[in-house]
């Protein structure tokens, strides 16, 4: 079968993108999706994300790990297939959309996208690190000298030691100003460093909120891939209005027999 596919990548976090709304992909095809992600025998992305109908809103949103199983809410992944759809002319410059985790509003203004997340009510603190789940599972660590940290030895080991087989992405943190921190995340599902994690970076701002390392309610987040900007509201612990803004980039259009 012969299958078109669009690369896009969101500072850095890169997905192949296929329009599935006449539903021709196969979607159990694990292996396939694993194949298509891999950087040697095949296209190269830390996901695979489907653009599909849906009845109650602009589009659907099915996002699958480079491993190549679907699984939990990609900020980044959702940023591109804003501006896939746009491309598509499926939407103008406003949307909602739904995704594994529920209804996603976002506007787009050229290659920046501005995605709503899920509200977040819970969050584990413990002394050395906090957990919160931004539409994916985050664990958040404050590090010294990020730069020079074995984030790859080090997430694995927490991903599968303190998360066992359900798993955890990791996020390792630094701050560098009141409101700015530089981050960079071991992503589960890809069982890699990647180089921007759009769930991890608003779990880090959040967290950091709540810890008090900064007292603003939108926070720059930089990681290997590029800047991101979180915004947020904040009562009694409760965390809404929750934004995502950075670039989304269409890199190049494909063709794969497959
Ligand atoms: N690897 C994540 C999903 C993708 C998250 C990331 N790419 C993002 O931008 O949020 C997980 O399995 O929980």
């Amino acid at each position: 079968m012969k299958l078109q596919f669009f690369k896009y990548q969101g500072t850095g976090n890169d997905f192949v993108i296929i329009d599935n709304r006449q539903d021709i992909f196969p979607k159990n095809n694990t292996k396939l999706v694993a194949q298509l992600c891999d950087r040697r025998f095949g296209v190269g992305a830390d996901g695979l994300i489907l653009l599909e109908n849906d009845k109650m809103s602009d589009f659907k949103m099915v996002y699958y790990n480079a491993d190549g199983g679907e699984s939990t809410m990609c900020g980044n992944g959702g940023r591109c297939l804003v501006a896939f759809a746009h491309f598509l002319g499926v939407i103008g410059n406003e949307t909602t959309f739904v995704a594994v985790d529920g209804l996603h509003e976002a506007t787009i203004e050229g290659d920046l996208v501005n995605l709503k997340m899920v509200d977040v009510d819970e969050i584990r603190e413990k002394p050395a690190y906090a957990f919160l789940d931004t539409g994916s599972p985050h664990h958040v660590q404050l590090v010294e000298e990020l730069q020079k940290f074995d984030v790859h030895k080090e997430g694995a080991k927490l991903r599968y030691g303190l998360y066992g087989k359900a798993g955890s992405n990791i996020n390792f943190v630094e701050q560098e100003g009141s409101d700015a921190f530089q981050v960079r995340t071991y992503e589960r599902g890809v069982e890699d460093e990647t180089y921007s994690c759009g769930t991890g970076v608003t779990a880090v701002a959040i967290a950091m909120h709540k810890l008090g390392k900064t007292n603003s309610n939108t926070v720059k987040i930089t990681t290997p891939g590029g800047d991101l900007s979180i915004s947020f509201e904040q009562n009694n612990g409760h965390y809404t209005n929750i934004h995502l803004k950075g670039p989304a980039i269409q890199v190049y259009k494909g063709e794969i027999e497959c």
